[in-house]
């Protein structure tokens, strides 16, 4: 298969969700790359209280060890969250051929169709997406022309809430490094206008040969942060480096009731000079339920440029990473590949 082909958007027909074996096409043989393991002991993903005196250490002791965290006590109301929920089914409930109306021309665009990151890969994703850039309404009046606005309120209503709490802990991120509040309002963190979210709702239907297929490849997230909530039924993975409790190893992230899963992604990684990891992570798929997920990403507007806090870099060394943009990074994980895209950007300190 050429470049080329593999990284066209694939959409994954809905009606190919009936399949009676799974065709090669959707059959990923590395699934077993590395162990799964529960998140029990040591492989236990930190809970953080928001509400926790010790919040600032905690969530720079997650940030630095793991990558990722959920948070509990978020202050996001659980009428919004379950009004969320419903709108989410409701869109991917709707036939296929209502969903295709608003289908993405390209990877990047806003609309319905598989995940940015599947192109990279040559099988499909047992998956579909719906990507929201700025606002839905003109999909929304296409998917319902009688009744478009509730759905439009109500992912409005979800950024309007989910804003404050990303700015928030973005900011308690980098006071945990030491970083002060005037270095700080130096950075998009400082000023909401230069941050960019992009909303992105996924759906994973069951599928009886679970084991064989993928609802989204491993991958890091390419902007600050990502909140990622749920229906309540499990899938997502991320990849635990080796340390003294293992080897390398996928943990199954538990479902906890009323949390948030917050991970690191490329840029934060670039902005803190490498002290918080970017997070990989993978969706697998259930052999009974349905799992639906919601990731809000929390990404630099388009012409601001990223570089190491000069407070994080060694003033012997300077910084690890090149200053770069979020479509300059994103453009360089479709040439390159999808993870050297940090590598390409490293400054060799020798
Ligand atoms: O479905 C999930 O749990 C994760 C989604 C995700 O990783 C993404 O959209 O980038
Ligand atoms: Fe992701």
């Amino acid at each position: 298969m050429s470049l080329h082909e593999t990284r066209k958007i694939k959409i994954h027909q809905p009606e190919n969700f009936q399949f009676n074996s799974i065709p090669d096409s959707h059959a990923w043989a590395d699934l077993h790359d590395h162990p799964t393991v529960e998140p029990i002991g040591p492989d236990m993903i930190p809970v953080i209280d928001l509400n926790d005196p010790k919040l600032i250490e905690k969530i720079g002791k997650a940030c630095e060890e793991w990558g990722v965290f959920l948070i509990r006590n978020h202050g996001i109301e659980p009428k919004l969250l379950n009004q969320f929920s419903s709108q989410m089914d409701r869109l991917f409930a709707l036939p296929a051929e209502v969903k295709l109306k608003v289908a993405k021309a390209d990877a990047l665009d806003a609309g319905y169709g598989g995940d940015p990151i599947s192109r990279f890969f040559p099988k499909y994703t047992w998956s579909e997406a719906f990507t929201i850039l700025d606002s839905p309404l003109e999909h929304a009046k296409k998917l319902w022309p009688d009744d478009y606005s509730s759905f439009c309120e109500v992912m409005e209503e979800y950024k309007k809430a989910m804003n404050p709490l990303g700015r928030r802990l973005m900011h308690v991120m980098l006071l945990s490094l030491g970083v002060s509040e005037e270095e700080i309002n130096n950075t998009p963190m400082g000023d909401f206008s230069k941050i960019k979210t992009v909303l992105s709702l996924n759906s994973y239907p069951a599928c009886h040969d679970a084991d064989r297929v993928l609802g989204l490849p491993p991958h890091s997230d390419n902007g600050f942060i990502t909140f990622v909530y749920d229906n309540g039924v499990s899938g997502l993975q991320i990849l635990r480096r080796k340390d003294d409790n293992g080897p390398k190893r996928w943990v199954t992230v538990p479902v906890v009731p009323d949390t948030f899963v917050v991970n690191v992604g490329d840029l934060m990684q670039v902005l803190t000079n490498g002290r918080f990891h970017n997070m990989v992570h993978r969706a697998t798929i259930g052999k009974t339920y349905h799992r639906m997920s919601s990731a809000y990403f929390f990404a630099s507007e388009l012409d601001v440029k990223v570089s190491p806090l000069s407070k994080l870099t060694d003033p012997g060394v300077g910084p690890l990473y090149k200053t770069v943009t979020w479509p300059e990074l994103l453009q360089m994980k479709n040439s390159l590949s999808y993870d050297q895209a940090l590598e390409a950007i490293k400054i060799d300190s020798n």
